[in-house]
Parts: structure tokens; sequence; C-alpha cells
């Protein structure tokens, strides 16, 4: 009973080329690269998952994850569902659409760390990781015993090294995931098992024929 993870940061977006904060108001989606990466991330997944049977697709809420996964749901034949769980950092409302470097400098919180955030009303690190990890674990135990495609952030793709491989919340190296990338972990154990299912990491940022920018 096999159970597969495979992660997707999402496609080029405009907010990665543009710098500023991608939440639900500032991000506009994927560049025309990001949506031929997308195109091509469905194909990629479908060659190598074609005779696991039914896949799920989820993606966070943002618009460019959103967009990545709509072709990868329609190549599998299903709708992709949105969580909230699955987002980069839930950054405040007053933030949104500003230059990422303003909000880093204007808004930094002295003494910011893993438990107190490092911008004025963000998330902390140790809050990000709880969510995204729970909702990595929420979908694992949903989907047991099948292979489930999540489109997210790097902070998703980071978040799977806390869920799935019990790393510290302060993690002692740094991850580097490029857009359209995918990183895969595997289970033959119970994700919803006591103790804690092992997990396999099969492959981390593979960026199959792209090169990275
Ligand atoms: O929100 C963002 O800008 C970043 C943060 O690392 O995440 P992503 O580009 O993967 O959406």
């Amino acid at each position: 009973m096999r159970t597969r993870l495979i992660f997707v940061r999402h496609g080029e977006s405009v907010h990665q080329l543009e710098g500023i904060v991608g939440g639900p108001r500032g991000c506009r989606g994927l560049t025309a690269l990001g949506h031929e990466q997308a195109h091509d991330l469905a194909n990629r997944l479908t060659s190598d998952v074609a005779a696991d049977g039914p896949v799920a697709v989820y993606s966070s809420v943002l618009r460019r994850a959103v967009e990545t996964a709509q072709p990868i749901g329609a190549a599998f034949g299903v709708r992709p569902v949105a969580d909230c769980g699955l987002c980069t950092w839930h950054t405040p409302p007053y933030a949104d659409g500003l230059p990422t470097a303003r909000f880093r400098t204007e808004h930094a919180v002295p003494g910011g760390g893993v438990f107190r955030p490092f911008e004025e009303g963000n998330e902390s690190w140790a809050e990000l990781v709880v969510r995204v990890s729970r909702a990595i674990m929420e979908i694992a135990h949903r989907h047991r015993g099948s292979t489930v495609v999540l489109v997210g952030h790097s902070e998703t793709v980071e978040g799977a090294f806390h869920a799935l491989a019990a790393q510290p919340v302060f993690r002692a190296f740094d991850l580097d995931v490029p857009p359209a990338s995918i990183t895969e972990w595997t289970t033959d154990h119970d994700p919803g098992g006591w103790p804690p299912a092992r997990w396999t990491l099969r492959r981390f940022a593979d960026i199959g024929g792209w090169t990275r920018g």
C-alpha cells in the first residue's frame, strides 16, 4: 500500500519577477513561461504516474498555484482542490502587493526568528511549519495508499521535510526549490499510523528539461 506525495512548486510567476509580496491580492498568477511550465508539468506527471490509477490534485489558494494545478488536474481528469494550508507565508493584508524588499526592511521585527515573526503581523516560521505540516498530514491520511499531487510554494516543499521527515523546526540546512520543480516522497507504511510512518525522499527539486533561472 504505497502512498505517493508529489510536491510541485508553481511555475514562474509575475510576483516573483516583480519582487512583490504575492498574497491573495498581490499575486497576479503565472507568466507566459509559467503557463508553459505548468503544461509541461502536467505531461511529465501523467507519464510518471500513469500506472497509479486515480490521482488527487491539491493546490494552495494563491493564483500562481491554482493556475499551475489547472492543467495538471485536467491531465488527470480531476478538479484540483484548493487548500489554504498549503499556502506560502500568510502575510498580513497591508503587505499584500508591497515590494518584498520594502516589507522585509520597513516592517522588520527586531529579534524576529523562529517563533517571533520576521515582519510585523506576519506568521512566524514555526506557525507556518505547523500549518503546512498539518495540511500535508491530513491529505496523506485522506489519500493513504494512493498518489496525490500537491501544488504549492517553496515553503510547501520545505514543510514536507518537517511533516514527513521529522526535521526540527529550525533546520540546520537550507533548501533551494526552483519554480516548476517536482519533489516526491513515498511511504509503504500507514501515513496515519503510530509511530509515524517512515517516508522516502525519491526526488528533490527535479526541473526536468528546464534550466534554472
Ligand atoms: O511567496 C513567495 O514569494 C515565496 C516565498 O518564498 O514563495 P513562492 O515564490 O514559492 O510562492
